[in-house]
């Protein structure tokens, strides 16, 4: 799995995506989240592979151990190098999820690797604490998560940059930190509430950044994806 910046596909459908995609002249690493998903199936995710990116299929999912691992034993088979879960669904769901995409990935090739979201960084503490009625920090919160996502055995975490550090600190340095809520400094913050540069992704410990609109609604996306991956890159 490449570790350049993971470019999110918010794209209504895969025309856009694929026109979007067309100046850049390089394999990247796309994320494919639900809307193009859900407009596009899984087609959308064989002919990115086919052009040679690396692909997050990030659909979250969440629901019973048994629903969770039987959809995940199918999208096994789309070739997606990494897929997710909600940390919330349980480490009984998470565990399901795993053994489901090991069912599915088929005889001679690595499993897809599999990450659990702990709290989305469009959340902050207190719409956590007020709404989801957690009375902790969401630092606490989210390693907690990220701990639970390592006892049922899965590859790494969503969180956000501000938590990465601990979360490696708990967790160890291959347990990866995939982190959206990037924005250059200058950057709007839309709708995340947990944001950082590119540059303190890197210091501050997450494996990998994802990039959506800071990019894809740029005046010269080709030029902001340089500019963010040589930030990336500098400070490893
Ligand atoms: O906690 C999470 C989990 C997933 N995302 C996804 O990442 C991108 C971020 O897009 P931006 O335009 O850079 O804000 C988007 O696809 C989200 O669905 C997240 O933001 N936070």
């Amino acid at each position: 799995m490449k570790n350049s910046p993971i470019i999110a596909l918010d794209f209504a459908n895969a025309s856009d995506a694929y026109q979007f995609l067309t100046p850049f002249d390089q394999s990247l690493f796309v994320k494919v989240g639900m809307e193009l998903y859900l407009q596009e199936g899984p087609s959308i995710v064989n002919r990115l592979k086919e052009m040679g990116h690396d692909v997050f299929l990030d659909l979250k999912l969440h629901d019973i151990p048994n629903t969770v691992g039987q959809a995940m034993k199918g999208l096994a088979r789309l070739g997606a190098d990494l897929v997710n879960v909600h940390a919330a669904g349980g480490a009984a769901m998470m565990i399901a999820a795993r053994e489901g995409l090991e069912a599915g990935t088929a005889a001679g090739n690595n499993r897809p690797s599999i990450i659990a979201v702990t709290q989305l960084t469009s959340t902050s503490e207190s719409q956590m604490q007020q709404e989801q009625l957690i009375q902790r920090t969401i630092d606490e919160s989210v390693v907690h998560y990220a701990e639970l996502t390592k006892t049922a055995a899965l590859d790494g975490v969503v969180c956000s940059v501000l938590e990465a550090r601990k979360i490696k600190d708990a967790c160890g340095h291959e347990f990866l930190r995939v982190t959206p809520g990037i924005r250059l400094a200058e950057g709007e913050a839309h709708d995340q509430v947990r944001v950082a540069t590119p540059t303190n992704a890197r210091i501050l410990g997450s494996s990998h950044i994802v990039v959506g609109r800071a990019i894809t609604k740029a005046k010269n996306p080709v030029q902001v994806y340089e500019t963010i991956l040589k930030m990336w890159e500098e400070n490893a």
